[in-house]
């Protein structure tokens, strides 16, 4: 980035290495596994419609699974699939014990409830850990399987913080997927957690007090510098696709990057932050989970 400059990189985290790494450790963990005698890890991931950006996703998901060394299998369902059919084959994929990780990707067609889908797929193998079984461990402070994003987000937290005990945390969006687990494990860490949502009085105020601030709302640009405490950990989950003035297209993020760079302590970008992170915690999850099949542990092990 041209307008950067050096110190302002510094502040930089750089979420595609911090991957990578992750990524390379999973792998040695990998041959280690399959070196003591286990069958290679597996990981299935069922994509419903033909949304373009879903595809770069999975397909992306797939290469970095074999990178990893591990087995990707992959679902390509047509947009009019019915609910009955996806239960299907996840019962399929369930019952397969070549498959370790069952991942749906979300958004689902209207005709298919995800609530359903998501809790027909068995505990130990929702590598995405929004079933009502992990997600219940978490909120209890049981050791189950993390969701993939507010895990990627939780590590990048953890390579600039060594302890967040008593710093105030405050997650922009509460949903399911991102907003509420995130808002569980920064719970764990020790922080005093406020969450901001649609309803939210005043949110830039709240933003403002966060030492920490996780931003996961889909609404692009919606943080501007002046939202964002001096010197805050900010953490930008949102990815948009938008066109530029040449006619071409860019990723962008819930946060106004150029304006935060200046006030913010550290900030991830995008694309190149949470994105990468959560394909990564994804392998991490997967490679839990056989672990898990193979009665190496009794539970996922997800102390980070
Ligand atoms: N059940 C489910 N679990 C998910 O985790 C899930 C999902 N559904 N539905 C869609 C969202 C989105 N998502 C992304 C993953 C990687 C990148 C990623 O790798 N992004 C790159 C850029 C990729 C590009 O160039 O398009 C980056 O930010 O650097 C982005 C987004 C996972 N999601
Ligand atoms: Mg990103």
């Amino acid at each position: 980035m041209s307008t950067v400059s050096p110190d302002m990189a510094a502040k930089i985290i750089d979420g595609k290495a911090i991957a990578r790494s992750l990524t390379e450790q999973v792998g040695r963990d990998v041959a280690a596994f399959v070196e003591r005698g286990n069958t290679l890890p597996g990981l299935a991931v069922v994509l419903v419609g033909n949304d373009p950006a879903s595809e770069v996703y999975v397909k992306n998901k797939a290469l970095q699974t074999h990178r990893a060394g591990m087995r990707s299998f992959m679902h390509m369902l047509p947009q009019s699939t019915s609910q009955a059919e996806l239960l299907d084959l996840i019962a399929d994929l369930n019952a397969n014990s070549q498959i370790h990780g069952i991942l749906v990707q979300l958004p689902l067609p209207a005709q298919i409830d995800p609530v359903v889908v998501t809790n027909a797929i068995v505990a130990h193998k929702d590598v995405d850990g929004l079933g009502e079984i992990n997600a219940g461990r978490m909120a209890l402070g049981i050791d189950g399987i993390v969701p993939c994003t507010p895990l990627g987000c939780l590590k990048l937290l953890q390579s600039v913080h060594t302890d967040m005990q008593g710093k105030h945390a405050v997650i922009i969006g509460a949903s399911n997927l991102v907003g509420k687990p995130m808002a569980q494990l920064m719970l764990r860490e020790g922080c005093t957690v406020s969450v901001g949502h649609i309803h939210t009085r005043d949110t830039r105020a709240l933003a403002r007090e966060g030492d920490i601030l996780v931003v996961a709302t889909g609404k692009h640009g919606l943080v501007r510098g002046d939202w964002i405490k001096p010197g805050a950990t900010v953490i930008d989950v949102g990815i948009t696709r938008v066109p530029t003035e040449h006619g071409k297209t860019r990723l962008v993020g819930d946060v106004a990057f150029e304006e935060a760079l200046p006030v913010a302590g550290h900030i991830t970008p995008v694309p190149g932050g949470v994105g990468p992170m959560t394909i990564a915690c994804l392998l991490h999850n997967t490679l839990q989970a056989a672990l898990l099949a193979q009665n190496v542990v009794s539970r996922p092990d997800q102390k980070v």
